[in-house]
């Protein structure tokens, strides 16, 4: 079942074009990776996505309804929710005012507890550092923190932009464990935009390559990994017979 389809979306910042016209879909289950060179667009499909920018033309159906051009509250509400880019969390607020504030669309307090229980399962450093405020925690916990406020809006699909921006080989390994664990154990889909295209691919189910605003490919993962122009254009793969070859002359099998 398709959890989300996105169709033709367009958007535009005044006379920048940053969407072309792009389609993904996301079936139940899985995480589809959005990978692609800096100014791509990745970003802002994500907030496009989420309701922060209007969408120029286009649709976007969650679970069959159109969210395209929603209110961003209603959107979460309705379960798609992003963990932004940087993470942006409250450096004021404490560790569990940051979760809490992410419950803040949620009526039912039993069931926030309980999913507060939950985040702190994932993520046992987030309990004990509780009551600190989120602005001492490093840079990676600081992502646990953004990755659990996001869990604690329930959502019934995640976006994540850039989850290893700024972190260690051995954080992003760990924080790439717990994503695929929340997909595994929950069943939530994930639209993950990683510039580590090694570690999304081996991650994810599904790829799209958004350049210029455009998907220029799209596919599973697995057979993606074995082209040898995405080794050499996204996993810095250099292959012994090509060693010589002026760059120019090796292509790109998509425009
Ligand atoms: N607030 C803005 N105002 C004007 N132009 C913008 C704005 N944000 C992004 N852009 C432009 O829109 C295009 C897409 O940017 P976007 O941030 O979505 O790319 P990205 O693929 O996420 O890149 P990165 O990997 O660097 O985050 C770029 O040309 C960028 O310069």
């Amino acid at each position: 079942m398709t959890v989300l389809d996105v169709q033709n979306l367009e958007a535009v910042y005044g006379p920048i074009k940053a969407l072309r016209g792009v389609s993904l879909q996301v079936a139940q289950g899985q995480i589809v990776t959005v990978l692609g060179p800096n100014g791509a667009g990745k970003t802002t499909l994500l907030k496009t996505l989420s309701g922060l920018l209007d969408p120029r033309r286009g649709t976007v159906l969650l679970e069959g309804q159109a969210i395209g051009g929603q209110d961003p509250v209603d959107i979460v509400r309705r379960g798609l929710v992003q963990v932004p880019e940087g993470r942006e969390v409250f450096p004021l607020l404490t560790v569990r005012q940051n979760l809490l504030m992410g419950a803040y669309t949620r009526r039912d307090r039993d069931a926030v507890a309980r999913d507060l229980e939950q985040a702190h399962a994932y993520f046992p450093i987030l309990k004990e550092r509780a009551d600190q405020p989120a602005g001492l925690l490093s840079g990676g916990q600081q992502q646990m923190l953004a990755i659990a406020r996001a869990l604690m809006a329930a959502p019934r699909m995640l976006m994540l932009d850039e989850p290893s921006l700024g972190l260690s080989p051995k954080l992003t390994q760990e924080i790439f464990a717990i994503i695929r664990r929340i997909n595994q154990e929950r069943g939530t889909p994930i639209l993950l935009v990683e510039q580590n295209a090694h570690l999304a691919l081996h991650l994810a189910d599904q790829a799209y390559i958004l350049e210029n605003g455009r998907v220029v490919l799209e596919g599973p993962c697995e057979s993606l990994r074995q082209r040898p122009d995405i080794q050499e254009f996204y996993l810095g793969v250099h292959d012994a017979g090509s060693r010589g070859e002026r760059r120019w002359k090796r292509r790109k099998g998509w425009h």
